[in-house]
């Protein structure tokens, strides 16, 4: 038997950080998706076959069924260990240690880059096993699978990628729970940098920070709770199109000099965030861990200028769309 699962990437609109402290969060599933095939192997041993990952240091490539790894043991293990904890996970609860499992997976979502590729490898390696073993798991419990994954790796998590990545759509989150925001486009593009931050890195930096000066992290992680919960007021409410996205805007920019307080962002990022401003947005702030990655701007009415703008400053505009879908079993062959 062979199981295909997808799982798509997020942005954070509001509140990435603050999130890990138990503030409120505000996310969408966007339509870049990992897609996992999942098989038996007789050998009684994991297999990870990570076809297209690109993480600077590392090197990965493949024969018939193989997989070399043109750098340290070390650096490659930690690499794939979203997914090899994704496996275990799966073989405990089945109760399965034993069973051979080969994985093999593709993905469409930078690494990095703050769009959640390592919730979404996790939930769609997740899915496609728990499929393979014969678990009968909800999205929901398959998103709160993705965030032990994501504890035993990083050390913390907030929950909020792998849960909109499991069940899809436009989401408020805090502490574990979720309420589905109506669902809406917005006029949102996104900015790529091209360089890459590990969330387990600069989770740690702003809690080492928040040790140090407790006094001075507590009130921005207050801050940007607050924000979020405004802008879910706004999001609710049945104000005036021009008025809700100007809002929003100023909310956005308030985020986004919160997140470079709390020293998440980089000279790049902040590049990308004024020029798409100058351009015409409303608002313009980084999404996910920062360190590199990804912004995000909300421009009605002048994304093609503001991509524009993110080019010429040195960075790759993306297009996406919401995606009401979260993990997909694609394919199940007998
Ligand atoms: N296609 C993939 N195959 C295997 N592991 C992946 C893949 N994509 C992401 N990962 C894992 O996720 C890590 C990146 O996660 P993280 O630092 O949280 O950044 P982000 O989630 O913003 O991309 C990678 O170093 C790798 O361990
Ligand atoms: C920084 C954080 O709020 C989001 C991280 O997102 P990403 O891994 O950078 O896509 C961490 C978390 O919520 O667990
Ligand atoms: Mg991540």
């Amino acid at each position: 038997m062979r199981v295909l699962a997808s799982a798509p990437a997020k942005i954070i609109l509001f509140g990435e950080h603050s999130v890990v402290y138990g503030k409120p969060a505000i996310a969408a599933a966007i339509n870049l998706r990992t897609y996992v095939w999942a098989e038996f192997n007789e050998k009684g041993a994991i297999k990870i076959e990570a076809k297209d990952i690109r993480v600077p240091g590392l090197t990965v490539s493949f024969s018939e069924d193989e997989i070399y790894f043109e750098s340290d043991y070390g650096k490659a293990a930690e690499v794939l260990s979203y997914v090899r904890q994704a496996i275990e996970l799966v073989r405990e609860e089945a109760d399965r240690r034993d069973r051979g499992i080969t994985v093999s997976i593709t993905s469409q979502i930078p690494v990095g880059a703050g769009l959640g590729s390592s919730a979404a490898v996790a939930v769609a390696t997740i899915g496609a096993v728990s499929k393979l073993l014969g678990l009968e798991l909800t999205r929901e419990e398959i998103g709160k699978l993705g965030h032990r994954v994501e504890l035993l790796v990083q050390g913390a998590s907030s929950g909020i990628d792998p849960t909109v990545s499991a069940i899809g759509g436009f989401i408020h989150y805090e502490k574990g729970k979720f309420e589905h925001l109506p669902f809406m486009e917005l006029p949102i593009v996104v900015g790529y940098t091209g360089s890459s931050g590990s969330t387990k890195e600069l989770v740690a930096m702003v809690r080492k920070t928040k040790e140090e000066i407790p006094e001075i992290i507590e009130p921005i992680l207050l801050s940007m709770g607050k924000v979020v919960e405004k802008a879910r007021e706004i999001l609710l409410s049945d104000l005036d199109e021009e008025v809700r996205f100007e809002r929003l805007g100023k909310l956005m920019n308030i985020n986004h000099g919160l997140l470079d307080a709390l020293g998440v962002s980089t000279k790049k990022l902040s590049e990308l965030v004024y020029a798409a401003r100058t351009a015409g947005a409303l608002g313009a702030k980084i999404t996910g861990a920062g360190g590199g990655g990804c912004m995000y701007a909300l421009a009605p009415g002048r994304q093609r200028e503001v991509a524009t703008a993110i080019t010429i400053a040195g960075g790759t505009p993306m297009i996406t769309e919401i995606s009401r879908e979260g993990l997909r079993i694609e394919e199940v062959i007998p």
